[in-house]
């Protein structure tokens, strides 16, 4: 059946008196359509270790399985550093635009100004020499925070070291510092995805490869408690995954979650490869028959920040009808579960009742189809209007582009380097086409529970870690004891 839009707004009328985040925020007030408050959780002693160590000016490396909080961590850190250095010195960055996006920073790439970052340390000094906004930021940085780092080469790492101490030689008390006496808070899993190795032969693949990976940090910490997961039949499985292990109750646990039957609506198919994605996508659109809502991106900057935009999680054209699987793209109440992640499915489309008017003409530049507003029944029962949200590419402090968005996109399927960093209720993945090391362990990672896993095309020989990173985990925990036995013995 096809909605007007007159009957679409009639019937949501009649559903917002049972949505209660809605009549909450429509009774404060008119213009704040998501939830507004995103209250904060409780950090644990480690995460607080952590915070303690940065607020002493420590350069530190946060590592840990998926869901041990490294990135909602970074959110409280970022505000730290704001605090020390004042926010025009804190530059937040990542590794892809997706992880840059959800902290509202920028990659690593862009903020160094090294373009691809294939050539060597000396050209790509020149380079940056040569582009004043880069030249002056690394100048102008105390603090830099450098997330998804499992996909930053060793040799890439090693070079923005040696642009840093170049540029920065002239500081008083930074001669000769790694990094140039840069503050860096870096955080990151190997165990998920590598680096994207264009060039052949390039021996330093990963970050800790770098000879300057010691040196950078004081401190290098794995957060240990699993927040994403409390099953702990499913931490078991994931944690062996994620080493590349299994044991028979493992395979015994996956061969379970294994179906041929087409998964249900609700669940996020998971794919290795982005055409299959998008075809998935557009035939369960299509299959709808249902009007299409169209809403188009608002951006502003300048390039080549704007460019940047596209790289992040907002698309540039989101088209939604009633019925659409969705995908929450920004945690709008964490608390109440409505994070990142969180999945739903297209009610209705409505007009916002905003008497101010402040908000109408934003929508109407957005919407094509007028001042309508998607309204999402969560799979945790929620019932939401949901509002724009704002991305932002940063320079330091300055906001140098903006994205506005509905922050949904569609979710019957996903690729697995866009899911990474996601949390999921129910998700489905056709392992057929996995390439490389950690995609397995990604793509399971990012399920809560046991009975929202559901597999095909499922070939153990696809779990693999590799050596190189196991070394460095067993070397990490290996300095771990000994700090602890060299402080047993400073006790007796
Ligand atoms: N101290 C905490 N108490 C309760 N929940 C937490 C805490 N820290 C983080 N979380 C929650 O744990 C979940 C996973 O956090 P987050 O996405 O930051 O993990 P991550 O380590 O970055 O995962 P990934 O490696 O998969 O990106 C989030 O829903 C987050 O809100």
């Amino acid at each position: 059946m096809k909605l007007s839009l007159h009957t679409a707004t009639t019937a949501y009328r009649f559903l917002s008196s049972k949505a209660t985040c809605w009549s909450q925020a429509s009774a404060k007030s008119k213009v704040k359509l998501t939830t507004p408050k995103k209250p904060r959780v409780k950090l644990t002693d480690q995460q607080n270790q952590i915070l303690e160590a940065i607020s002493n000016g420590n350069s530190v490396f946060i590592t840990g399985s998926a869901g041990t909080g490294k990135t909602y961590l970074l959110q409280d850190i970022i505000t730290k550093l704001r605090k020390i250095h004042g926010k025009s010195r804190v530059f937040v960055t990542a590794s892809t635009g997706v992880a840059a996006c959800s902290l509202n920073g920028q990659t690593l790439h862009s903020f160094a100004g090294i373009g691809l970052g294939d050539a060597s340390a000396v050209d790509l000094l020149s380079r940056v020499t040569l582009d004043k906004r880069a030249y002056r930021r690394w100048n102008k940085v105390r603090a830099l925070v450098i997330d998804e780092i499992s996909m930053i080469s060793g040799e890439v790492f090693d070079n923005l070291e040696f642009i840093a101490r170049s540029i920065r030689s002239d500081e008083v008390g930074c001669e000769d510092k790694s990094w140039g006496g840069i503050q860096l808070v870096v955080s990151g899993d190997f165990f998920q995805l590598p680096p994207v190795i264009n060039k052949k032969g390039q021996n330093k693949e990963f970050a800790f490869e770098a000879e300057c990976w010691n040196a950078s940090f004081d401190m290098q910490i794995e957060l240990k408690t699993i927040f994403r997961q409390s099953d702990a039949q499913l931490i078991k499985l994931l944690q062996g995954i994620r080493k590349g292990k299994y044991d028979s109750e493992d395979l015994q646990l996956l061969d379970q979650c294994c179906s041929e039957v087409e998964p249900d609506a609700s669940a996020v198919q998971l794919y290795p490869r982005i055409e299959d994605v998008s075809r998935v996508n557009a035939d369960r659109l299509d299959r709808l028959d249902e009007v299409l809502y169209h809403y188009q991106a608002l951006d502003s900057g300048k390039d080549p920040w704007k460019k940047q935009l596209k790289n992040g999680i907002a698309p540039e054209l989101l088209k939604l009808c009633v019925g659409a699987r969705v995908l929450l793209t920004k945690n709008i109440d964490v608390i109440g579960g409505l994070v990142n992640g969180a999945t739903g499915t297209i009610l209705d489309f409505a007009v916002v009742q905003d008497t101010h008017k402040l908000y109408d003409h934003e929508i109407s530049d957005i919407c094509i189809n007028g001042n309508l507003l998607p309204v999402v029944k969560f799979d945790s029962g929620q019932e939401l209007m949901i509002g724009l949200e704002k991305w932002y590419v940063m320079d330091g402090d300055e906001a140098v582009a903006m994205r506005k968005q509905i922050p949904l996109m569609l979710a019957w399927a996903l690729s697995i380097h866009k899911c990474q960093g996601m949390t999921l209720n129910n998700l489905h993945t056709d392992l057929y086409r996995v390439f490389g090391f950690g995609m397995v362990y990604v793509a399971l990672s990012r399920v809560k529970s046991l009975d929202g896993l559901h597999l095909v095309n499922f070939n153990p020989s696809k779990i693999k870690a590799h050596p190189k990173v196991l070394q460095f985990y067993q070397r990490l925990s290996d300095e771990k004891d000994e700090l602890k036995e060299d402080a047993v013995s400073d006790e007796i």
